[in-house]
């Protein structure tokens, strides 16, 4: 065949009033598939040499003559890493389905869905059939939405004022903690922590003022804690830090010396100078805990005990 198009292989019993496909002349057929909007192309399947490429290609990729896929469509030294032709065949060497994927060209840096074929050629030798359309801008929508999607998900996750995680990471993130501490049976601990008379420094120096000393606590904390470690701002002046692989002992090491760190804390708001306190309760994970609101909940009433013994120390959960 003239063309290098090869005859089609059509079903028994086709509708007989329809035109025969194998009366049309090849260059009807090739003008067919130059006019297509999508990269048609076949390479033999063990050289990897170019014997069809429609208009479409040519145009955009060059001349074939005496190339393989590989020079032309990537420009690389050797067959793709990529090559999907062993999934283009069965056991027995014979054609399986065509297998669909996308795939960012490395020459003109566009996306293509790819539906690769192996397929016999007109001397009956096994070749590879490819039609890949462009799907840049549906990509490109694909990856804004993603990073959109992202972005508001962080956004959902991070208290806005302090740049914290919130109530919600602190969950999402913690039970993580958790659940590796009850697999590798790991201790686990959390300190709960509320500022001292925040409703009167918010009354006396003003609401900035306020979010001031909330932002700097914040940071205090951020700064003195490990990467393992989760640091959230619960809500209002309450913050959680969950702490893996750490004992009771050594969490109230930390809580003390964050209690000696605030109480050393001028926030300098306006002209004004403000001190800060605060109260502190911690928690070790139990053998039955299964949840975090099981250790947050022995946390908070260890930390309204330090309120109630007079604020500004650190008590443990019995
Ligand atoms: N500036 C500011 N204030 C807040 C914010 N969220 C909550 N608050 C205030 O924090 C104060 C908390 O007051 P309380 O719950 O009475 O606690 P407290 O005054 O610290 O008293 P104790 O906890 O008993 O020591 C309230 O006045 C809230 O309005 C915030 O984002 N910014």
């Amino acid at each position: 065949m003239k063309s290098g198009i090869p005859s089609l292989n059509l079903p028994a019993h086709r509708d007989q009033t329809a035109p025969a496909l194998e009366d049309t002349p090849p260059e009807g057929l090739q003008a067919v598939l130059d006019n297509l909007d999508a990269l048609v192309y076949v390479s033999d399947f063990s050289t990897h040499d170019l014997l069809y490429m429609n208009a479409y290609g040519r145009q955009i990729w060059g001349n074939i003559a005496n190339r393989k896929c590989w020079q032309v469509l990537q420009d690389s030294d050797g067959p793709c890493s990529f090559c999907t032709n062993h999934l283009l065949i069965n056991d027995q060497g014979e054609p399986n389905k065509p297998h669909v994927w996308e795939f960012q060209n490395q020459l003109d840096q566009r996306w293509y869905q790819c539906r690769d074929q192996a397929i016999r050629w007109t001397d009956g030798r096994l070749v590879r059939l490819e039609i890949a359309t462009d799907i840049t801008e549906r990509k490109q929508m694909e990856l804004e939405l993603r990073a959109a999607h992202e972005k508001a998900r962080a956004a959902a996750l991070e208290d806005e004022l302090t740049g914290l995680h919130n109530r919600r990471a602190f969950f999402e993130f913690g039970a993580q903690l958790l659940n590796q501490a009850v697999r590798h049976h790991t201790p686990l601990t959390l300190i709960m922590m509320d500022l001292d008379h925040f409703k009167a420094i918010n009354d006396t120096h003003g609401h900035d003022a306020g979010d001031e000393v909330l932002r700097q606590v914040s940071a205090l904390l951020q700064a003195r804690i490990r990467d393992c470690d989760i640091v959230a701002r619960m809500g209002g002046e309450e913050f959680a830090v969950l702490l893996p692989e750490t004992g009771l002992e050594m969490a109230r090491t930390l809580a003390e010396r964050l209690l000696g760190l605030l109480q050393e804390l001028t926030v300098h708001h306006g002209g004004q100078s403000i001190s800060l306190s605060a109260s502190f309760g911690i928690s070790l994970l139990g053998s039955r805990d299964r949840r975090l609101e099981d250790l947050m909940c022995r946390a908070d009433e260890a930390m309204y005990q330090s309120k109630a013994r007079g604020r500004s120390r650190v008590t443990l959960a019995t």
